[in-house]
C-alpha cells in the first residue's frame, strides 16, 4: 500500500488572488463625428475595452514583502487597486483577510489645512482614537523632519514635502497588509532611506506588504519576493534577486 505523505506549509497566506481579470471600458473621443467643427464626439465608434489584468493569480503570506515590478501600463497600479476593493475584478477573485489598505491619506488630507492640523486629520481618517492621535503628534511630526513649516498650510509644500507628510502619517500604524505604490520614488535621499528602514518596521510588525517601484534599488533593499507584471500577466514570481535580475535583462 502506498502511503500518502501531505506536507504542511506553515505559511499564513492573506491574500489569494485566482485568476484575476480587470477590464477597463474607455471611450477613446476619434474623430469627431460630422467633423471637427460640430464638437460633438461620435460615441458609438470610440468604446475600447482595456484588457488591464488577464488572469493574474497568486498567493500573498505573513510577513512577507513583495515587490511589484514592470514597466508602464503593464498593470501594477490596477492590480493593487483590486487588492484594496477599489476597483471590481471583471473575473475571477480576491481574498483577503483583511482589508488592504493603499499607504497614503492623501484623500483625506485639505491642502488649506496647516501640516499639524493634516497630521490629526489623517490620524482620525486612519481610525486613531483623538487620544491616540494626541500621543502619535510628535512622534509623526519628527519623523517627517518638516520643522517650523508644519504651521504653514499643506498647498504650500512642495509635492517631497506633502510626501513626507502623508508617508509619516500613513506609516505611523502597522497595518495587516500594505500596499505601497512608489511612495519611496519621492522625497530625497535622506528621507528614502528613513522610510526604507520604516516599511522593515512594519513588515516586522507581523504585516504583509506590497512595494510597487520603478526604483529596483528599493525593491532588493526591502523585498524578499517580487512580482513581476508584463502585458497584464504575472510574467515571474520569486526571489527578489532573481525576479529583479531576469526583469532587468528583459529592458535591454
Ligand atoms: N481608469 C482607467 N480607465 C481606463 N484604462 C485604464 C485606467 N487605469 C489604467 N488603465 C489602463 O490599464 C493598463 C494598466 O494600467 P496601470 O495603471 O495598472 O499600469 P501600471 O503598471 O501601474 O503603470 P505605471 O508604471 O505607468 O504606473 C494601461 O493600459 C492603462 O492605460
Amino acid at each position: 500500500m502506498s502511503e500518502v505523505q501531505t506536507v504542511e506549509d506553515p505559511r499564513v497566506p492573506v491574500v489569494v488572488v485566482d485568476d484575476l481579470h480587470v477590464k477597463y471600458r474607455v471611450f477613446a473621443s476619434g474623430k469627431a463625428a460630422g467633423g471637427a467643427r460640430s464638437g460633438l464626439l461620435n460615441m458609438t465608434r470610440g468604446v475600447r475595452e482595456v484588457h488591464a489584468l488577464k488572469g493574474v493569480s497568486f498567493t500573498a503570506y505573513e510577513n512577507e514583502t513583495i515587490g511589484v515590478v514592470g514597466s508602464n501600463g503593464s498593470g501594477k497600479s490596477t492590480l493593487m487597486r483590486a487588492l484594496t476593493g477599489l476597483t471590481p475584478p471583471s473575473g475571477g477573485a480576491v481574498y483577503a483577510r483583511s482589508r488592504p489598505n493603499l499607504l497614503g491619506v492623501g484623500a483625506a488630507l485639505l491642502p488649506n489645512l496647516s501640516g499639524s492640523r493634516n497630521i490629526i486629520l489623517g490620524g482620525l481618517a486612519m481610525g486613531f482614537t483623538r487620544d491616540e492621535v494626541d500621543d502619535l503628534r510628535e512622534d509623526i511630526a519628527e519623523f517627517a523632519e518638516l520643522g517650523d513649516s508644519l504651521d504653514l498650510p499643506m498647498r504650500t509644500y512642495s509635492s517631497g514635502m506633502q510626501a513626507r507628510l502623508k508617508f509619516s502619517i500613513a506609516a505611523a500604524r502597522s497595518h495587516d497588509i500594505l500596499i505601497i505604490d512608489e511612495a519611496l520614488a519621492v522625497g530625497d535621499k535622506g528621507f528614502r532611506k528613513r522610510s526604507e528602514a520604516r516599511i522593515r518596521e512594519l513588515a516586522g510588525e507581523a504585516g504583509t506588504i506590497f512595494l510597487v517601484s520603478h526604483s529596483m534599488s528599493s525593491i532588493r533593499d526591502t523585498c524578499d519576493r517580487t512580482l513581476w507584471i508584463n502585458k497584464g500577466v504575472l510574467q515571474m514570481d520569486g526571489p527578489t534577486d532573481e525576479v529583479v535580475t531576469t526583469y532587468e535583462a528583459s529592458r535591454q
